[in-house]
């Protein structure tokens, strides 16, 4: 069998007396690309808000290569191999894209403070280190002339790309991708889909991604849940949801 990295388990998140997401249950295993898909205020975000430590949920457990995550705050789960892109890109507008993939690898530069403040070698070579890690991914990403344009200046898709380079430069193990397709066009959508496969095998990582573009979510997915009204309708392979009933009734009505 294999080996599971993300478990969720009767997952409850209520706001007031609205219950967004309703005894959830799902597994990411390792390599897999699992995916969440469903109508408008399913939610999908709020499971992976649960899911990455920014809710604290009402009920359920999560956990992470088997360790209890459930309401651990989004730092430690993020020290845990777990980073999260957002709906809305969030990047360091006024800092270049080369600057923030400087700026995401600080928790994990091997120097500390004092080397810093010294300026010891010890933290030049890390400094070093990370500079060639960030020209690295912004290589694989296609973004190496764009180095250093403000991220605000750039155009939507590649800041989406700086995205998940700035996530994969912490070197995760499952990264989760919410609506990583919403406003590229067709050929970007493909070379996105492409690029979320080749990650997934050269970093040897696990993907969870919310998506509406069901061309993708039908081409990179391994496995597949729907989601209606917070309960989870629907697991499965691409096919078998593609052809269920009861999701054909939930996106297309009676
Ligand atoms: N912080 C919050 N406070 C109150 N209600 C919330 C909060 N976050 C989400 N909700 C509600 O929970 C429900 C599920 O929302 P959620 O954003 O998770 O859905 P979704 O499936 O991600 O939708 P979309 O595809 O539109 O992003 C909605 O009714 C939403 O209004």
């Amino acid at each position: 069998m294999s080996e599971v990295v993300l478990s969720v388990r009767n997952l409850v998140m209520r706001f007031g007396g609205l219950v967004a997401v309703d005894q959830v249950a799902f597994d990411v295993k390792k390599n897999e690309i699992f995916s969440i898909i469903g109508p408008n205020g399913a939610g999908k975000t709020t499971v992976f808000n649960c899911v990455s430590g920014f809710y604290s949920p009402s009920e359920g457990q999560i956990s992470l290569f088997g360790e209890n995550i459930t309401g651990k705050p989004s730092h430690v789960v993020a020290n845990h191999g777990l980073v999260r892109t957002f709906q809305n890109v969030r990047l360091f507008k006024n800092l270049t894209a080369l600057e923030n993939l400087l700026v995401a690898q600080h928790n994990h530069l091997s120097a500390g403070f004092i080397a810093g403040l010294l300026n010891l070698p010890s933290y030049k070579r890390s400094e070093k280190a990370a500079l060639e890690n960030a020209v690295k991914w912004l290589d694989f990403m296609g973004l190496r002339d764009m180095a250093n344009r403000e991220a605000g200046n750039l155009a939507y898709g590649h800041q989406r790309r700086l995205e998940i380079a700035r996530c994969m430069i912490t070197k995760p193990k499952l990264l989760l991708l919410d609506e990583p397709a919403a406003g590229l066009n067709p050929q970007e959508k493909k070379d996105l889909a492409r690029m979320i496969d080749q990650l997934r095998h050269e970093f040897d990582i696990s993907v969870l991604l919310i998506e509406h573009d069901m061309s993708l979510i039908m081409d990179i997915s391994d496995r597949i849940m729907v989601m209606e009204m917070g309960k989870p309708l629907v697991t499965g392979l691409p096919e078998e949801v593609r052809n269920d009933p009861q999701v054909i009734k939930a996106y297309l009505g009676e």
